[in-house]
């Protein structure tokens, strides 16, 4: 298993490039279903998530062609619409493929996406939207069935304004006959990003980016090019880095816009921020960041991929703060890690109460998921000594050429296979 070996203490400083949106890209790969014409993706990031969706549609019988480095076309139509335990219990984002192969083909056996790390992580909402369109459901053998003749408009409130929730209900909707209209949506720019992409295929589609998304069905999609908008997670991560470590750092294609909640609470922390047309630069002017509490919850509030980043942050930081957790409930994984490098946390339910500590030190720490990854490197480039964070698989899901990106900045950064 490869390992991250880190040797903090130095301030990030410099440039570095946003790739593609991983939570934009799952879906709008998930699209390509609902055509069978040629639709040509670019601005896709090389990340395991990618890879591992285009193997799903791959054994459905969509072979991908890469057109250039990071833009593949996709097309023709599935011989079977199956996805098998083996590849959707590598990502959750598999369930995807549910709307688009209903809508398209009638039909879908999907297996049920398993419970990771974060959370439970239920289905129910998507497979009750799905209902309210018509189809006919049943859960077996660990496998979501699905079959409907053709699905049909509805007007679907869901429970929770589920990401992938909204974008399964989305992408069958395009195809439905009828209108559907989804109350309490999500609002996710990712969704935005979709149903733009869904829209170019010839989708009528209103209220992306509200609580309210209408969609009239048409009979057939077509093909398209999109480009996937710039990850607003991984932009953000680089910010909160050069926070944590008082450096300077112009993160190119990110999105202010996308960003507005991580702003406020990086400018909370003493960061100087600058919108140009760029990117975003933060500087910290060699502080020390100030502690910032907040509180997760849907968009366009703090999002929750960027709760474990701001928990290392606020590790070493000056002053006490209060992080919660209202999506996941299982989502603090790497604060047990943290406090491994001396960062003094303590949990209480869905709080995570930390008292920021001058300086962290290097240690062996184990990764446990995506964020969580992430927020072992923030802390890590901020720490004395070595840091060796194992189970990095979880850190190339979605982020691309990590260790490349932080090496620009300066940081002290290699991977070993071990
Ligand atoms: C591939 C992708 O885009 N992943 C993102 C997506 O995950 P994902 O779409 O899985 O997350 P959801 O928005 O669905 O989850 C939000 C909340 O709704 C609950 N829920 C969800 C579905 C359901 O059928 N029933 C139910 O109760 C979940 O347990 C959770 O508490 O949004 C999350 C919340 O912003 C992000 O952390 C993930 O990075
Ligand atoms: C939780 C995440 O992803 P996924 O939903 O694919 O597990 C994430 O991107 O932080």
């Amino acid at each position: 298993m490869d390992k991250l070996i880190i040797t903090g203490g130095q301030p990030l400083n410099g440039e570095v490039w946003t790739s593609g949106a991983k939570n934009a890209a799952l879906p709008i790969l998930a699209a390509t279903l609902l055509t069978k014409d040629r639709i040509t993706i670019s601005n896709l990031p090389h990340l395991q998530d990618i890879t591992t969706t285009l193997e799903l549609l791959g054994c459905m019988g969509i072979e991908p062609v890469m057109e250039e480095k990071m833009c593949i076309q996709l097309g023709g139509a599935v011989n079977h619409c199956h996805a098998p335990y083996d590849l959707v219990k590598k990502m959750r984002a598999s369930i995807l493929v549910l709307g688009p192969l209903l809508a398209h083909y009638g039909e879908a056996d999907v297996s049920l996406p398993g419970g990771c790390a974060i959370g439970s992580r239920p289905v129910d909402i998507h497979i009750h939207g799905l209902e309210a369109m018509g189809a006919d459901i049943t859960v077996e053998n660990g496998y979501i069935r699905a079959r409907a003749d053709r699905l049909k408009g509805a007007r679907i409130v869901m429970d929770v304004p589920s990401v992938t929730g909204t974008e399964n209900l989305l992408m069958a909707a395009t195809l439905a006959d009828g209108t559907t209209v989804l109350e309490n949506a999500a609002r996710e720019p990712e969704i935005v990003d979709l149903a733009e992409c869904l829209i170019a295929m010839g989708a009528k589609i209103t209220g992306h980016g509200s609580s309210t998304i209408t969609i009239e069905g048409v009979d057939a999609l077509h093909g398209c090019k999109y480009a996937v908008m710039p990850d607003r997670i991984e932009s953000g991560t680089f910010l909160v880095a050069a926070a944590a470590t008082r450096g300077r750092v112009l993160v190119r294609d990110a999105r202010a816009d996308t960003l507005e909640a991580v702003l406020v609470k990086l400018e909370e922390a003493g960061a100087h921020i600058e919108v140009n047309e760029q990117g975003i630069l933060l500087d910290m002017k060699g502080q020390r960041p100030k502690a910032v509490s907040l509180r997760t919850a849907p968009y366009p509030a703090f999002p929750t991929d960027m709760q474990a980043q701001f928990v290392a942050l606020n590790a070493v930081a000056e002053g006490h703060s209060r992080v919660i957790e209202t999506i996941f409930e299982n989502r603090f994984m790497h604060v047990q890690e943290l406090c491994r490098m001396g960062a003094d946390i303590a949990l209480e339910g869905n709080t995570a109460i930390i008292n920021g500590v001058e300086k962290l030190s290097g240690a062996p720490v184990m990764a446990t998921d995506l964020r969580a990854s992430a927020s072992l490197v923030i802390a890590a480039l901020t720490a004395e000594g070595e840091t060796v964070v194992d189970r990095i698989y979880h850190i190339d899901r979605g982020y691309e050429c990590i260790e490349e990106k932080l090496r620009m900045l300066g940081a002290h950064i290699r991977r070993t296979a071990g």
